[in-house]
């Protein structure tokens, strides 16, 4: 009932909603939050059953899942990555939204379904095996030198390529979305000298969202890592940020917040690799 009552009173606000501006939009934004909050809480009676061998408190157990749950994550990974990758393929249709003085741009484009995705491009000082390393076999580190990333758990290892992960963003100031947490089939593939990071939101039963979490969804997503054509110490990175980060937010709040996510992103893992090569 109070989602159906919130989604009214939503749909006969928004064309209010849509002529307001400055500190009226963020206090909308903040109590759009809250009803989220609201919402999710409504709908945490448990249904915990386990899906997949994959249990939040045993994901280390030994018991292999059957091969087609194996098969499953696998199909889900690659899936998202071809259909990510077809999104960047496609050259029409992208405005570019941010041009930083150090060359990093973002673009966007509107995709069918009114779903905006953002393109990140940026020169990176660092091989691709160093971000290869970085990003997904040691992604469990990654809140260790990114403050947006309060902690990241790979619930399963299916294969070398394919991971589960169970994402939390943290609650930064000045960032009106609030905290999400995410629910993801990572698959990585090295292909000549390049690599490819598809992802996409998974839903298990065995870890419904969080208390107090909005779960949104990331992907499908790719990150695209290419050596830059005569300097090995370099890569070429391409971001395909494709986020649904539900709740009841303002398109205009979440479509300013994701790019500068993706800036602050950006920012953060050149820090770390000034890092790494200031410890050798
Ligand atoms: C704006 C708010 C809602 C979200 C801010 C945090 C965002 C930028 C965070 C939350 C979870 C993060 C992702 C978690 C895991 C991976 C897999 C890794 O192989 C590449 C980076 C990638 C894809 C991260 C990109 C940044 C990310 C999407």
């Amino acid at each position: 009932m109070l989602p159906a009552v919130v989604k009214l009173c939503c749909g006969i606000s928004y064309p209010h909603l849509r002529s307001t501006a400055g500190l009226q939009r963020t206090a909308m934004a903040v109590i759009g939050q809250e009803i989220a909050h609201l919402q999710r809480w409504g709908q945490m009676q448990p249904r915990m059953r386990t899906h997949a061998g994959l249990n939040y408190n045993e994901s280390k157990r030994e018991d292999a899942p059957a091969k087609d749950d194996q098969l499953f994550y696998v199909q889900q990974g690659r899936g998202a990555m071809r259909k990510a990758l077809s999104m960047l393929e496609d050259k029409d249709g992208w405005k570019v939204e941010i041009r930083e003085s150090n060359g990093d741009v973002i673009c966007s484009k509107v995709m069918p379904g009114a779903r905006k995705v953002f393109r990140l491009e940026a020169v990176l000082e660092a091989g691709v095996d160093e971000l290869y390393d970085l990003l997904f076999t040691r992604v469990e580190e990654m809140h260790q030198w990114n403050p947006s990333i309060q902690h990241i758990k790979v619930l399963k290892h299916v294969g070398p390529e394919t991971i589960v992960t169970h994402e939390v963003s943290a609650e930064t100031a000045g960032n009106l979305i609030g905290q999400r947490d995410f629910l993801s089939v990572r698959h990585s593939c090295k292909q000549k000298s390049c690599v490819y990071l598809g992802g996409a939101a998974i839903q298990l039963e065995a870890i419904p969202p969080q208390a107090g979490f909005v779960r949104a969804e990331d992907g499908p997503t790719c990150i695209v890592i290419q050596p830059l054509d005569g300097d090995t110490r370099k890569s070429h990175f391409t971001w395909l940020l494709n986020m649904d980060v539900k709740g009841w937010l303002p398109k205009s709040i979440v479509n300013q917040a994701l790019p500068r996510a993706q800036l602050d992103f950006t920012r953060h893992l050149r820090r770390r690799l000034t890092a790494s090569a200031t410890l050798g």
